[in-house]
């Protein structure tokens, strides 16, 4: 940690003291600060003593770069200060974390800013971030560090105050890579990155994009293992899930987890293996044609979810590099050949309902767009209008926001001319119509090296004016119609993005 240097302290303190170095540098404080000298202990952090449960007095930081880092350490992000400070300076040579000994027996707090509202929700939810706290940086235990929150505190609105827990929430920017002062920021963000990556399933994800980008990108996004379901969205109860009850093994025309053909009683299947040397299971040629959706078998199967029916729930299996394609943002692309039909990943990102989606999106109307809508049930041949629940569907469809956390497959750009096709699959959750995998496979052969791109208006109904609102589409293709979605409105890669939510999955 950084504050050894800066460590003055030899007054023997009583055990039961606490000390708090304070790493926010909120400006909304309206205390006295401390005299000069009131705490010796540290000079170049703030600190302060507590009076009560909640933190009240403080002197202003005199900000390091070191600090700031730090900073961004505990919050798992940038604030834009420190953004800019970190790209004009280098961090400063960090040292040990100040013993108990040297506190003088005193113990030691370390107080942070207040958790946004998405690192709130990680707490929550910490087993779908990789590294969980220790990723976002943040134990259970927090102090309301800004005058608005303290002040709901004084009223007992906010929940009891709390503290960080370093036994819990261990500096480990610090302790594990030991930067010298040679290093970077960047390459510190870029150690970031590279730790959150390790804890991805499956094979590597790589970069070519240049170190500044690199830093912007790990300290505005995070790499995640399954959904995050926000404040909201369920899950069905688990007793409502089924699964099939095949006689011996599954077979790929009489599985009951298939959906039968649309007027007759032959079943659709799903994947079948293919003569590579790795003898790969891939979509059915005949399913990439489809808008069906896929239902896998699971442990509640007969099979136990063994069978051949059990691809995305397996997970990915090609490596990605992300690359800057230039004007069309970050792009997608694979160091390994893939072959028609192959999984390629999954959608990730916050689930959150369609009401705060919407907020979103009105609060993001320039910036790139991550959503995408799961209406695949609402447009499985429902009559909306006849359906006496239509109204409570509409209200409670889910939507997919990859901006903040995802998969790698959050940077797939839209083609006129696609060579991937996303297929709503339902892995294991069998009765959940609302919550189901977004699943990305290859429509053809795709060479090593080549971007992967999918249709994000698939149900174009073949306008050809551009709408000027629209999203300019710069995939060069000779086919190119112009527009990313067909009106001003962008709610989501691959979703239609009409006002009724009319959308591309129809079984
Ligand atoms: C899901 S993101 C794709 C990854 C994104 N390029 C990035 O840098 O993170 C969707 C956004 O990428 C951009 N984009 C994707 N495909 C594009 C295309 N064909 N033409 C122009 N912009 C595109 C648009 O800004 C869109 O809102």
């Amino acid at each position: 940690m950084l504050m050894s240097s800066s460590l003055k302290s030899s007054t023997v303190r009583p055990s039961n003291e606490r000390v708090f170095i304070d790493l926010t540098d909120d400006t909304d404080m309206e205390e006295k600060p401390l005299k000069e000298g009131e705490m010796t202990f540290v000079s170049t952090l703030t600190h302060r003593q507590p009076s009560s449960s909640i933190p009240n007095k403080r002197k202003s930081v005199e900000d390091s770069d070191a600090s700031s880092i730090n900073k961004f350490a505990l919050h798992g992000g940038l604030s834009t200060d420190v953004k800019t400070r970190i790209k004009s300076q280098p961090p400063s040579t960090p040292s040990p974390t100040p013993s108990s000994k040297a506190l003088g027996g005193a113990k030691l707090a370390v107080v942070i800013s207040s958790p946004s509202a998405n690192q709130r929700e990680a707490l929550r939810a910490p087993a779908a971030y990789p590294g969980g706290h220790e990723f976002m940086g943040l134990s259970e235990k927090f102090y309301p560090t800004k005058s608005v929150e303290r002040r709901k505190a004084a009223k007992r609105v906010y929940p009891k105050a709390r503290e960080v827990d370093r036994r819990v929430v261990p500096f480990t920017i610090w302790a594990e890579s030991a930067p010298e002062s040679s290093q970077s920021a960047e390459s510190l963000l870029r150690d970031s990155l590279n730790k959150n990556l390790s804890r991805v399933a499956g094979p590597p994800i790589t970069f070519d994009i240049d170190d500044e980008r690199l830093a912007l990108l790990s300290s505005t996004f995070g790499f995640i293992n399954d959904y995050v379901l926000l404040q909201g969205v369920k899950r069905v109860d688990r007793d409502f899930n089924f699964g099939c009850n095949c006689v011996g093994p599954c077979g790929p025309t009489t599985c009951d987890c298939l959906f039968d053909e649309e007027d007759s009683d032959e079943k659709i299947t799903t994947y079948h293996a293919v003569t590579t040397p790795e003898r790969r299971v891939v979509l059915h040629p005949k399913f990439l044609l489809r808008r069906s959706k896929i239902v896998e078998c699971c442990e509640l199967c007969s099979c136990k979810g063994q069978c051949w029916n059990t691809v995305v729930q397996r997970g990915r299996r090609i490596s990605f590099e992300i690359f800057d394609t230039g004007p069309r943002g970050f792009g997608i692309r694979s160091p390994d050949a893939i072959v028609a039909g192959q999984f390629i990943d999954r959608y990730l990102g916050e689930v959150i309902t369609d009401e705060e989606a919407d907020h979103r999106e009105q609060a993001n109307q320039e910036g790139q767009s991550y959503l995408f809508t799961l209406d695949w049930k609402e447009q499985d041949g429902v009559d909306i209008d006849s359906d006496e629940d239509s109204q409570e569907e509409t209200e409670q469809l889910y939507v997919i926001d990859g901006q903040k956390f995802g998969s790698a497959t959050r940077f797939i750009n839209h083609s006129c001319n696609p060579n991937c096709k996303i297929v709503p699959v339902s892995t294991t959750e069998h009765a959940d119509d609302k919550l189901y995998s977004l699943a990305f496979f290859a429509l053809r052969d795709i060479p090593p090296g080549t971007e992967l791109t999918f249709d994000y208006n698939p149900f174009w109904d073949g306008t050809t004016s551009v709408d000027p609102g629209a999203v300019k589409c710069l995939c060069g293709e000779a086919n190119c119609r112009g527009q990313l979605w067909p009106n001003a409105r962008k709610k989501g890669p691959g979703n239609n993005a009409t006002p009724n939510k009319k959308s591309k999955f129809k079984k």
